[in-house]
């Protein structure tokens, strides 16, 4: 094949979002059969998976697998998502087919700038497998550490006044910029419920407590008044009831009586941002599937 050819063919794959690596994440109820006909849809077209884990939620009378797999030749993930839909249909399966392009984040903070530090260094490492499009912040505080990473910076300031319109500029970056996942690194404001909506499934947020331990704000000054020994972070998909939605990732930090709340915030900065960028890496790997108001982490 000529330089031109393979260049074209290059092109070609690029434009038409071809891949050779995919992700089949799927869920469905308990029954016999599942496996086998996922990979005889495999292996009779030649693909070879790479890695395959599943969870039988015996309570729940449900499966969910996760197959990673490559392909000889690049093709489409849409195409082969509806080539899926019949071996889905047969097993009334819901699923999702992804290819190996990197997942687009949008990253939004107040002021604590600790998480979205750790998640531009794992970007950095190329660790995260995604693409931080920008970062969207209610005060300026941390401008100089996004566009010092090189990532475009907006300021969107809101009050209770002009949430509505904070929210609808949020909605049109998301879409301007192709968002995938919104990530929550401490992020001080509170979605509207029909922003949640929107965001169903695609928003990760950063609490500063162990889960369900202390929601809500000031967790640090609620777990001081109640003497812990203990304290944590939680990471998990955002929705309308706060700090309620599935938890994805937990990381914990012994403490004792000489710790006063700021300085449990400060040892709890590191707790955090582990659990942060855990979480955002599982995401963006297609680990991560959603199971009632719980989630199966496929690690
Ligand atoms: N709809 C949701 N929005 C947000 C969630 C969520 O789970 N669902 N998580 C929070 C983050 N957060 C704790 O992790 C949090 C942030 C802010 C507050 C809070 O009460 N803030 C203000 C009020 C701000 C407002 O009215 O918007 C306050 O201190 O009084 C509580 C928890 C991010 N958003």
């Amino acid at each position: 094949m000529s330089v031109q050819n393979l260049t074209t063919s290059a092109e070609a794959v690029q434009e038409e979002n071809l891949d050779t690596e995919f992700v089949l994440t799927a869920s469905c109820l308990d029954q016999v059969g599942i496996v086998a006909g996922v990979a005889d849809f495999l292996s009779s077209r030649g693909f070879n998976i790479k890695e395959h884990q599943q969870f039988d939620n015996r309570g729940a009378g449900k499966v969910h697998i996760r197959t990673a797999f490559t392909t000889p030749e690049p093709i489409s993930a849409k195409a082969l998502e509806a080539d899926f839909a019949a071996v889905a249909q047969r097993f009334d399966m819901s699923y999702q087919l992804r290819g190996s392009q990197p997942t687009r984040l949008l990253i939004m903070v107040s002021k604590g700038g600790h998480c979205l530090n750790d998640l531009l260094f794992r970007w950095r490492q190329g660790e995260l497998n995604a693409e931080i499009a920008l970062v969207v912040s209610n005060h300026e505080d941390l401008r100089q550490m996004a566009e010092g990473a090189g990532i475009p910076f907006v300021h969107v300031p809101i009050t209770k006044d002009t949430k509505e319109q904070a929210e609808a500029k949020l909605l049109e970056l998301i879409d301007e910029h192709d968002i995938d996942l919104v990530v929550l690194a401490r992020y001080m404001q509170i979605l509207s419920d029909e922003l949640t909506r929107k965001l169903e499934g695609r928003a990760i947020n950063i609490h500063h407590s162990f889960l369900p331990g202390f929601k809500g704000a000031r967790p640090y000054h609620q777990a001081h008044d109640r003497g812990v020994k203990m304290i944590g972070a939680t990471a998990h998909y955002v929705t309308a009831d706060l700090d309620e939605g599935p938890i994805i990732e937990q990381e914990v930090i012994r403490v004792d009586h000489t710790y006063d709340p700021r300085a449990l915030s400060q040892v709890g900065r590191t707790a955090e941002s582990q659990a942060l960028s855990r979480a955002v890496q599982w995401h963006c790997e297609s680990r991560v599937l959603l199971d009632g108001t719980s989630t199966v982490v496929f690690r």
